[in-house]
């Protein structure tokens, strides 16, 4: 047992040190442009924009086994050409990108590592959960689970986690783990695939010295397993700085210099420009590529300063590196010409449980959250009291009552849903553009990881009034009026669903939110009855119209009477019921459930933009 898990151990750890298929990353002539839509105060019919050229044709080369570091001031375009780099950045991207010659494919996406500038991680997992989740996520079918997991322990150690490996990474709001500890994670998160590329936006932004060194000096050791790492750092220390193989220096979008690290100083030297005192190499490179130049009597202004450089660039560098590039050239066909089943790394029913397991250990302190339960469970009784034992002769209690019950359980797990996706945004792109999972068994684990909460709460508070108010007390009368409640729930979370994709902002989402459901409930018929023709389709939209008449239907029956005065009448003739009718249940039925469809395809459709990069 022993020998065999030492096997595993050995098997993983060499998995984690040598990448099988190295890369060797060319980029060529790369252009990237945006267009910027004008300002004014009065908004034009046809709207102008202006083109800004963010990166100017940089060219470069990095082979297995070296780490490049993207050096430039801040706008300078390092995010930029990291991203393009990644395969991450659509829009008018011009120039060639190649990957062991070939263009970027969805086989390259799976041996690329991306770690963000922004730790993207969910707060409520510990380190361990963390890993675990994204290494059952991301590695191979040939694996098993156990080596998977192992797999995340030995990056664990291998990153210096061990000591914070069961607390929890935290966030703005709950203490966790460290900035240093948090960046090591998402690095972590990338390197348990054993990437042969990895890119990595200012992996030591806000860090202290000693842990960005740790930090680059780890990813210096990875270099030797013959993978190419290409990242974005702000200002490395001097001891940093000579742990680049490669360096590229940008200046607004334009290239100053490209080739190995120890060079740098001498070129600059080489075209009149040397420090006047000690200083630190990237303080240096830094200076220059902001126009300031070494020479303290030079008349020259900056502007003067960055063209000259741009030109002693273009003289000197721009012509052998484009020659060593050239074969970058290749057709830009897609060649995801390998198998739709390699894609995945998981089948869909793993990537579905994996998915949900994960959400549910993320949101277990939610799930349980002991207010929302308390919320309910005061309105339910208060709702009772104020209802209690009411009959069929206080009809306008009764279909008050009723009344409510659509209002309260329209707009509750509206609000609930819309929170959803927003807040899972920036995750679902990090993992959809790493090629984690299909977006369907994320939407599914995710709409379905909560549904049992969602539908406990109607449930007690149904019982709760239903029999306190004195509502119809048999069975069938009973269930009819709880599974119309559960439906109208279950929709009302699909329009949540379906509005916070679309909108993916809180604030205009639950504004919207709160008018669509406002103008269902004011056209839901009891309010008023004599609704002008030009809107009343409303109704026929209306969540709250639609459950307003299943609910009827659980309590009337067509020529049932109630007490009216000192006549007996008809409850159908009852002015909050006459506009409804008791009849065409099952249309209602039929309305709702295809709005149950229809908003979560529309949210499954607003998240597939989610993730993948604009054409
Ligand atoms: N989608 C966009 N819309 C408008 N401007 C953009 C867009 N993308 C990039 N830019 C602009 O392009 C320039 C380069 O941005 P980029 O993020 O690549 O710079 P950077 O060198 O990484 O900066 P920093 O070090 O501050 O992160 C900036 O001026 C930025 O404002």
């Amino acid at each position: 047992m022993e020998a065999q898990s030492s096997d595993i151990e050995a098997q993983s750890s060499s998995l984690f040190e040598q990448v099988k298929h190295p890369v060797t990353l060319k980029f060529h002539e790369v252009v990237y442009t945006i267009n910027i839509e004008k300002q004014g105060w009065l908004k034009k019919k046809n709207k102008e924009s202006i083109e800004k050229q963010i990166l100017k044709g940089v060219t470069g080369m990095v082979s297995p086994g070296e780490m490049l570091a993207m050096l430039g001031p801040s706008g300078s375009g390092k995010t930029t050409l990291l991203t393009a780099l990644g395969g991450r950045l659509g829009g008018k991207l011009g120039g060639t990108i190649s990957y062991n010659d070939k263009p970027f494919n969805s086989v390259m996406k799976r041996n690329t590592g991306f770690v963000t500038q922004d730790d993207v991680l969910y707060p409520h997992l510990t380190v361990t959960e963390t890993l675990v989740f994204t290494a059952l996520l991301r590695l191979p079918k040939s694996l098993t689970k156990q080596q998977k997991v192992e797999q995340a322990e030995a990056v664990i150690t291998q990153l210096g986690l061990t000591r914070c490996k069961t607390s929890i990474i935290g966030d703005a709001l709950v203490r966790g783990i460290s900035g240093g500890e948090r960046k090591r994670v998402s690095i972590g998160q990338e390197m348990l695939i054993n990437p042969s590329l990895l890119f990595l936006d200012e992996p030591t932004s806000g860090l202290d010295s000693t842990t960005a060194q740790r930090i680059v000096s780890t990813l210096w050791e990875l270099t030797r397993g013959g993978r190419t790492i290409v990242m974005t750092i702000h200002q490395p220390s001097s001891k940093l700085f000579y742990l680049f193989h490669k360096v590229l220096l940008l200046s607004e979008g334009n290239p100053l210099f490209f080739g190995n690290g120890p060079e740098i100083m001498d070129y600059f030297q080489s075209i009149g420009f040397s420090p006047s005192v000690a200083m630190n190499p990237a303080d240096f490179l830094l200076d220059l590529a902001n126009g300031i130049s070494p020479d303290e009597s030079s008349q020259e202004n900056q502007n003067e300063v960055k063209q000259k450089l741009v030109f002693a660039y273009k003289s000197n560098l721009d012509e052998n590196l484009k020659a060593e590039t050239l074969d970058a050239e290749i057709q830009h066909k897609d060649v995801s010409d390998h198998k739709k089943s390699d894609r995945w790394s998981t089948t869909w029913v793993q990537q579905f449980m994996i998915l949900l397991r994960r959400g549910l250990k993320e949101r277990r302190h939610e799930s349980f959250e002991v207010l929302k339960i308390a919320q309910v469970t005061v309105i339910a009784l208060l709702c009772g009291l104020l209802w209690w034992q009411s009959d069929t002769d206080h009809i306008q209690d009764q279909s008050g009552l009723l009344f409510f019950y659509t209002g309260f359980w329209g707009f509750f797990p509206l609000f609930q849903a819309i929170f959803t996706f927003p807040q899972e945004r920036e995750m679902l792109a990090k993992e959809r553009s790493s090629g984690m999972y299909k977006l369907s068994s994320y939407f599914l684990s995710r709409t379905i990881g909560d549904l049992p909460m969602e539908l406990v709460l109607p449930t007690m508070f149904c019982i709760l009034t239903y029999w306190m108010a004195g509502l119809k007390p048999d069975a069938g009368s009973f269930l009819y009026a709880l599974f119309s409640i559960l439906l109208s729930v279950l929709v009302s979370q699909g329009l949540g669903l379906a509005l916070g994709a679309i909108v993916m902002d809180l604030k205009s989402a639950t504004v919207l939110g709160s008018v669509i459901m406002l103008s269902f409930t004011l056209a839901g018929g009891y309010y008023v009855q004599n609704v002008p023709p030009f809107i009343s389709w409303i109704k026929y939209v209306s969540i709250s119209q639609h459950t307003y008449k299943l609910l009827l239907g659980s309590q009337y029956e067509k020529d049932q009477t109630y007490q009216c005065g000192n006549q007996t009448c008809l409850v159908a003739d009852y002015p909050a019921i006459k506009s409804i009718g008791l009849g065409g249940q099952v249309i209602s039925l039929g309305a709702l459930l295809i709005m149950l469809v229809f908003y979560r395809v529309i949210a499954y459709v607003a998240l597939m933009k989610i993730g993948v990069p604009k054409k």
